[in-house]
């Protein structure tokens, strides 16, 4: 049976304090300070803070600590790892296959909130820990160079067009290597009608999104209004298996660093070469990006996912990349895992051509023809997170849980 287990990006921080502690330092609410006869202190107006890059520290980049900070992680996650296999003897952990990602310009995707001070309109983030301050971002240097176009000539444009930037919450950027680019903005107020101006929003976004090669996607309270395609097409170029095509959708996940995406899925190409006569069993499947371009080392693939929309972009995906060995199943892997230990049957398993016993009744046993199991992480540069692919040849249960448990201790999964 294989193994391959794509192991979330996990948060290399220490634990957050108990939580009873963290609720006795709270203020209580302000109806209760009043019941009480307290004043309530009025919240200090909150003030954007600027630096003189135009890049907050939340922010930056720095590729002169990339190397350091990605050897300090992988020696973090070697020591986790040893430690969960030194009870079984003939478990050494081979040595890890590292895929390092461009230091600038690596995530596709992005939102910042908008801040208003007078007239203008700034692009901002917050630090986790400081909800309140808004920390403006003029260029966003992780961002892709599309992005970083877009944001300046957005921001230019709103504030020439009342429609748009009236009550306008944040901007969502989604754009893709081939450099096309979706943007959603958010609203708090309802886009469907005119401004306090008489302008509607559509025509005005229309106009915009021609001007900046663009769709724009505007969102209020139950209404969503697209100006042109609600997906972008991005090409990934994975070695060995080829060209893979993904529609992607702002709202449904997507793969943030295109180029470590594509070696993440050249390596498990190729870890998981050889086993044609295996069929693979792929949770959490998100828009087909795995599946998409392991399918073709396997007989059948079952893969399930809790998103509707995800689902449906996988099928779509699937047909673009003209695959037909894989059944989609929109299941959540608890309801699965149900289903393929016989707790309960699925109706939606049924209807998406998935009969579980067949599928586990038939499936070859594949160790002796796995490759040398391996692992690999990848960074998510600049953040305590790290994302590991491990390659899995089944000898005991207890050595799966180990890594399970390691991957437990550090506290946590964060993307
Ligand atoms: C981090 S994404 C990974 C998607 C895909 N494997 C990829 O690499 O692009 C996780 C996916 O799991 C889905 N998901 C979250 N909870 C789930 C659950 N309990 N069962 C099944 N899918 C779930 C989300 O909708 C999301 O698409």
């Amino acid at each position: 049976m294989l193994t391959l287990l794509l192991l979330p990006p996990l948060a290399l921080r220490p634990p957050p304090p108990p939580r009873m502690l963290r609720m006795a330092t709270r203020r209580p609410p302000p109806f209760m300070l009043a019941r009480r006869g307290k004043r309530t202190a009025p919240a200090s107006p909150r003030v954007m803070q600027r630096s003189a890059t135009g890049v907050p520290e939340i922010a930056a980049c720095h590729p002169e600590r990339y190397s350091s900070l990605l050897r300090g992680k992988v020696a973090h996650m070697e020591a986790l790892l040893a430690a969960s296999l030194a009870a079984h003897p003939g478990a050494a952990l081979p040595p890890a296959q590292v895929f390092e990602s461009a230091r600038l310009h690596f995530r596709m995707r992005a939102s910042f909130k908008f801040w208003r001070e007078g007239e203008g309109l700034h692009y901002v983030m917050f630090n986790r820990e400081d909800a309140r301050t808004p920390q403006e971002v003029v260029h966003y240097p992780m961002g892709s160079v599309r992005m970083n176009d877009l944001m300046g000539a957005l921001r230019e444009e709103l504030l020439a067009a009342p429609s748009l930037a009236q009550r306008v919450n944040d901007a969502r950027f989604l754009t893709t290597t081939t450099g096309e680019a979706l943007v959603t903005l958010t609203y708090n107020r309802p886009i469907a009608a005119p401004c306090s101006r008489g302008l509607m929003w559509e025509a005005e976004a229309a106009a915009v999104a021609e001007r900046l090669g663009v769709s724009i996607i505007g969102r209020s309270r139950n209404v969503a209004i697209a100006t042109g395609a609600q997906t972008v097409r991005e090409r990934l170029h994975v070695e060995g298996r080829g060209v893979c095509e993904y529609e992607q959708m702002e709202g449904a996940f997507t793969q943030p660093n295109a180029g470590v995406c594509q070696s993440m899925l050249a390596w498990a190409y190729d870890a998981t070469r050889g086993l044609d006569a295996t069929d693979l069993c792929e949770l959490y499947c998100g828009n087909g990006c795995f599946t998409i371009a392991l399918a073709p080392n396997f007989r059948r693939v079952v893969a399930t996912e809790v998103s509707k929309t995800s689902v449906l972009l996988a099928e779509t995906n699937l047909r673009h990349n003209n695959i037909s060995n894989v059944r989609i199943a929109r299941l959540s892997a608890e309801e699965f895992a149900m289903a393929y230990y016989g707790k309960r049957p699925f109706r939606r398993l049924e209807e998406a051509g998935i009969f579980v016993e067949d599928f586990t009744r038939r499936s070859t046993p594949s160790s002796s023809t796995l490759r040398a199991p391996g692992w690999t992480p990848r960074a998510f540069p600049y953040t305590p997170h790290l994302e590991c692919g491990v390659l899995l040849e089944r000898r005991s249960l207890s050595m799966l849980r180990g890594i399970q448990n390691a991957s437990h201790a550090l506290g946590g999964v964060g993307q």
